[in-house]
């Protein structure tokens, strides 16, 4: 049985819209990268979290320095954005949202401008190569670089947004929720939703922060990253629950990062329970597959293991997630067909592998 859904949910397209690039960078590509620069010392051990470790959120910002220091280059981010691309088709990714934070880096002269560039070219290039998945990007706000750096990474989206053919589609809030406070960031996310960037914010990733919380919700977000300490069992509020049901604000919802960096005790306690019973829109995402060990087709095993859900479940939930891409309409409709017409072929090929 078990063997049974692993295989589906490999073969079920999936829609991934929560992942940073640079934790998601895989063992194979890392060790390229560790070979690239022997003098930094780096190994395995300092860049990921293997199965059944756990981290405390302070160790697991510390795994995202090293990573950093081995993608300095515009070459690196070259080969990290094209293998982490590829590997995502590679498991059935059909359509990705990636994010990551521009960086400038004095020592190899990188700058912020040609980060996103580069990572446009990356996407650009997996399209030539006729990598099957449509890839958009996120311009991610670092929260510990303060108001001024998040106005910078506004305006240079903004120049994106308008100059990308579409793939640069909104901006991502993320960095140590612990550190800074999200109202001195209200203007910058303020202006990139009128210049009509979408907003990805990671919300509520920590436990007592209700009134963040509440202040960012009434930008309102398009989605929401975690939201782990929303709802009232865990220390959040209705009233919050309340803004995001009434603005049907979908969340992106990841299991093993969560319960390996701590914010939640075990799988069966993930707040994925509680808005799925809901109905509330939930979309299964990796946020940092390299870190983590892990990828989409082993969160949606996760999830069907840990709650139980059927492959039709599985199968709509994966649907569903189409309904919250930040892409325009005509995507979403292209997605849908693209779904129906896998939809028969991958229910009996699932079953005919496991009579054989
Ligand atoms: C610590 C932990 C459990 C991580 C998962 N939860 C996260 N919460 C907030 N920001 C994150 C998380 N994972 C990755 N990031 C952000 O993504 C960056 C790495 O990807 P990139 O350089 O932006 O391409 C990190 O430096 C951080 O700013
Ligand atoms: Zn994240």
């Amino acid at each position: 049985m078990d063997h049974e859904v692993g295989l589906f949910c490999r073969e079920l397209p999936k829609v991934e819209l929560h992942a940073h690039l640079n934790g998601s960078v895989s063992y194979q590509t890392i060790e390229k990268l560790i070979r690239r620069k022997p003098h930094l010392n780096i190994e395995h051990s300092m860049t990921a979290i293997g199965k059944g470790q756990r981290r405390t959120l302070e160790e697991c910002f510390q795994v995202f320095k090293v990573i950093h220091q081995l993608v300095d280059t515009e070459e690196d981010i070259l080969m990290v954005a094209t293998d982490v691309i590829r590997e995502f088709a590679e498991d059935g990714v059909k359509y990705l949202e990636l994010r990551s934070t521009p960086r400038e880096e004095k020592n190899t002269g990188l700058t912020k401008k040609r980060y996103v560039e580069t990572i446009i070219k990356a996407i650009q290039q997996c399209k030539n190569e006729g990598v099957d998945i449509d890839v958009r990007f996120l311009v991610a706000i670092d929260r510990r670089n303060g108001p001024e750096a998040a106005m910078e990474t506004v305006k240079l989206a903004e120049e994106f947004l308008l100059s990308s053919d579409g793939l640069v589609v909104g901006l991502d809030l993320s960095g140590d929720p612990k550190v800074g406070h999200g109202k001195d960031l209200l203007p910058a996310l303020q202006r990139g939703r009128n210049s009509g960037l979408k907003l990805s914010l990671h919300l509520s990733e920590v436990p007592s922060q209700l009134e963040e919380s509440d202040l960012l919700l009434n930008l309102p977000p398009d989605r929401i990253g975690h939201g782990t300490f929303l709802h009232p069992e865990m220390g959040g509020s209705q009233s919050l629950v309340d803004k995001v049901l009434k603005n049907n604000i979908p969340l992106e919802l990841c299991l093993t990062s969560n319960v390996k960096g701590q914010t939640v005790p075990s799988y069966s306690k993930h707040h994925f329970k509680y808005w799925y019973q809901l109905g509330h829109p939930s979309v299964i995402c990796t946020d940092d597959k390299g870190v983590f060990c892990t990828d989409l087709s082993h969160e949606y095993q996760l999830v069907a293991s840990t709650f139980g859900l059927s492959r039709e479940a599985l199968w709509n939930l994966s649907q569903q997630a189409i309904d919250c891409i930040f892409a325009p309409e005509t995507v979403k409709q292209q997605l849908k067909w693209r779904w129906t017409d896998l939809k028969h072929h991958i229910f009996t090929v699932t079953k005919d592998a496991l009579n054989k």
